[in-house]
């Protein structure tokens, strides 16, 4: 193991090196493309992020398909209940997104309602239900097999931090 560690410490070093300064690098996430690339669910570029794949449909919901693996374990053979909060927060973030009025979470309420199965299909959606002034209300869901694993309420208000440039 040592010598794998090695070998990996030595690829890592190599890629530090030849890697755009930080800020440069936070510039190029949030350049564009039509997704963040970045982000700890959907970024492509992120290794933590599965990554689940959104969809915005026509009723004006977003929906995406994921199955989890080992990294994202919580009870055994199941996922951790921060990861589910994560991908919710994520979606219906990205649900705000679609609607066209997005802002930032201030509550996310969730209902744990059976285990969440690693290795399976998880479907994942979201939908704005109501924008009152800065007040946007959205919720959503993990389900396996057809059935709700967890649900999701969110209360997002409307304010945007600057992107870098
Ligand atoms: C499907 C294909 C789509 C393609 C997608 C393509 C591209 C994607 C592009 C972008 C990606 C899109 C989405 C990405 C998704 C991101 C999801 C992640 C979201 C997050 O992970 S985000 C980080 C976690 N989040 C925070 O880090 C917030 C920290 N926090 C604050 O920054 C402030 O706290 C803030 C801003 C919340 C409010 O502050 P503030 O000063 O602006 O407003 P203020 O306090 O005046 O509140 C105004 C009114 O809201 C009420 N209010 C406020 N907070 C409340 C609470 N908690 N509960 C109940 N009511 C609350 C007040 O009571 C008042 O109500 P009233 O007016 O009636 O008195």
């Amino acid at each position: 193991m040592k010598e794998v560690a090695d070998r990996l410490n030595a690829v890592a070093d190599h890629l530090d090196e030849h890697a755009p300064a930080m800020d440069q690098r936070m510039v190029d996430m949030w350049s564009g493309e039509g997704i963040t690339r970045h982000d700890p669910v959907t970024g492509p570029e992120n290794a933590i992020a599965p990554p689940l794949h959104l969809t915005g449909k026509d009723d004006g919901s977003v929906e995406g398909e994921v199955a989890l693996g080992l990294p994202y374990q919580g009870p055994p053979g199941h996922v951790h209940g921060g990861i589910s909060a994560l991908l919710l927060d994520h979606t219906l973030g990205v649900a705000n997104h679609w609607a066209g009025q997005s802002g930032m979470t201030a509550e996310l309420t969730l209902r744990y309602h059976r285990p969440t199965p690693l290795f399976e299909p998880l479907t994942v959606t979201g939908e704005q239900v109501a924008v009152d002034g800065r007040k946007i209300r959205t919720t959503g869901a993990i389900t396996a097999r057809g059935e709700v694993c967890v649900s999701a309420e969110g209360l997002f208000i409307a304010k945007h931090l600057p992107r870098p440039r």
